[in-house]
């Protein structure tokens, strides 16, 4: 199994760092990695990584800033990824951590890292253990802040 890892020098954490730390618990996972400037550049390097370095599931992770311009920059980012996944008919796992989410730097190095890393678990799960997934369905999964958990009934 061979995962792309793609990642930006906008975002203000490492988020590829520790999803390429968290992917290298798995032993039998090979890591391609291709670091673009914003997240308007991950649709193609996430492409790239599918179709020319044979990656079998991308984790795309960036960083959209607080003003309005940029979130209409992730929208679009975003849409470039749905994209690329039906073109090449594979996974693109979006990680995009706002920088508003967070209230300080603390809480989003924080949340950047955990949710980097929870994705690239998902990424394998995906890829390797789909069924582990399906035990998961419907029990309000979140990455980064706590799990939703399930409805009460
Ligand atoms: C306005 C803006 N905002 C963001 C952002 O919030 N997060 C991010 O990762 N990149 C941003 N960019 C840069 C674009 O994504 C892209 O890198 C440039 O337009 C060059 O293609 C831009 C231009």
């Amino acid at each position: 199994m061979k995962v792309g890892v793609a990642d930006t020098t906008f975002a203000r954490v490492d988020m590829g760092a520790e999803a390429i730390d968290e992917l290298r618990r798995h032993a039998s996972v090979a890591i391609e990695r291709y670091t673009v400037p914003g997240v308007k550049d991950l649709p193609v390097a996430s492409k790239i990584l599918l179709e020319e370095r044979k990656c079998d599931i991308v984790i795309a992770l960036g960083m959209p800033g607080g003003k309005e311009k940029d979130r209409m920059c992730a929208h679009e980012a975003s849409q470039g990824l749905i994209r690329a996944q039906l073109m090449t008919n594979k996974h693109i796992i979006e990680v995009f951590v706002h920088e508003d989410e967070a209230e300080n730097d603390s809480e989003l190095a924080w949340l950047a890292k955990r949710r980097a890393r929870e994705h690239a678990e998902n990424a394998v799960l995906l890829i390797q253990h789909p069924e582990r997934l399906v035990k998961q369905a419907g029990t309000g999964q979140r990455q980064g802040f706590e799990d939703a958990g399930p409805a009460r009934q």
